[in-house]
């Protein structure tokens, strides 16, 4: 039988260097252990008073940096760049071929982590360049705050506006907040159609944002607003954030296609909010626990063969990241053989001289 040629749907290449960089770390561990050998075999236990322990003291803190030195290796002594080719994978899976894919947000504080950040991230992922009828997106309140739900819930219609707009002028990134953002140190649109739906939308987006940011303040929603969606009493039998029944409310979904259309008519993901079962007699095991929830909620529901999670307080930065990854599982050769695909993390609103590097930037660059 003809064996089909595949072409792999991404590349992984040696960084160049790798052997002088290979030298360079064996001349550097050589040196760390001159100086713990050196600092080890001039140790005066009876000394003069306080010499042995600064001597100890500073002993204590090469032998930390040494080791963190060392074990920084791990990424740095087989340095590899990794190419996805999605256009591969278009080629290769039709829409429709291509596998379910469940995303997972944590969050588990209101006053922390704040809905409008939620919701952020929530919208970042709902608005992928990935076929909508393969996306659910599910958020884990483990605090059952009420106004999560309700900021989730404004998030749901205003994803109806958000959608269409990324789509149609390919907005990066998909959080609208940090889209926003972008928007005030590059230049606006010049062309007049794509000023005007910016308007609109920022409009839209700054209104909803008031409306959460009341609510958060007053320290609950209206009792009018209660009244407009059914979903709100599932409060009504709450005791308390560590004493609670299971929360589930499908906000969006395609068996429900009056409200889960967006403005242009197309489907919306799905969306649903969990806030899981919680007793004081028993652990919940912090975000582990909310992921087992979230595996047990979603294979009811969507039950996709792929699973994506981020934190609250993290949003997507690319509308890609569905299909880079993907191409990871899906290719034929190697994908059997990969369990998980890790994004790096890039950190935006950290001091201006970033003192501490907390930025990650060569995290990034060696991943
Ligand atoms: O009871 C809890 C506690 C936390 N979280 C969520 O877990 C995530 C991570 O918690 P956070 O306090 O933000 O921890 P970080 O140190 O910022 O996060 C890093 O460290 C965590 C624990 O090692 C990892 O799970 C995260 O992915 C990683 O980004 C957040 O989305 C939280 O909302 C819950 O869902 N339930
Ligand atoms: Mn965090």
């Amino acid at each position: 039988m003809e064996k089909r040629e595949y072409y792999s749907l991404f590349e992984t290449t040696r960084a160049r260097g790798w052997f002088i960089y290979r030298v360079f770390a064996i001349f550097m561990f050589v040196a760390i252990c001159f100086i713990w050998f050196y600092r080890l075999s001039n140790i005066t236990i009876n000394g003069e008073d306080g010499k042995s322990w600064a001597w100890l003291g500073l002993f204590g803190a090469e032998l930390w940096f040494g080791l963190n030195w060392l074990f920084s290796q791990a990424l740095r002594w087989n340095l590899v760049f990794r190419k996805p080719f999605k256009t591969r994978l278009s080629q290769r899976y039709e829409e429709m071929n291509l596998p379910g894919v469940d995303i997972f947000v944590c969050t588990a504080d209101p006053d922390i982590e704040p809905p409008i950040t939620v919701i952020n991230t929530v919208l970042s992922v709902m608005a992928y360049d990935y076929p909508v009828e393969k996306l659910s997106v599910y958020l884990s309140d483990d605090a059952a705050s009420d106004i999560t739900f309700y900021a989730l819930l404004e998030a749901s219609t205003f994803a109806k506006h958000w959608l269409p707009f990324c789509k149609r002028f390919k907005v990066e990134p998909r959080s609208p907040a940090a889209y926003f953002n972008t928007l005030a140190s590059t230049t606006y649109p010049h062309d007049h159609n794509h000023a005007k739906h910016l308007e609109e939308i920022k409009k839209l987006y700054e209104n909803m944002k008031i409306r959460i940011e009341d609510a958060a303040t007053l320290g609950g929603v209206p009792k009018e607003t209660r009244s407009k969606h059914s979903g709100f009493s599932l409060w009504d039998s709450y005791t308390s954030r560590r004493d609670h029944d299971t929360m589930i409310q499908i906000l969006l979904h395609e068996k429900d296609p009056e409200n889960s259309k967006d403005v242009d008519g197309f489907n919306l993901p799905t969306l649903v909010y969990l806030a899981r079962e919680k007793r004081p007699q028993h652990r919940h095991n912090f975000k582990a626990g909310a992921m087992n929830a979230l595996i047990r909620v979603s294979s009811k529901i969507s039950n996709a063969k792929v699973i994506l999670n981020v934190d609250c307080d993290m949003y997507s930065n690319s509308s890609q990241s569905v299909k880079d990854a993907l191409c990871f599982f899906m290719d034929e050769d190697k994908g059997q053989e990969i369990a998980f695909v890790q994004f790096p993390q890039s950190f935006e609103n950290v001091t201006k001289n970033d003192l501490y590097g907390s930025a990650l930037k060569p995290v990034i660059e060696v991943s």
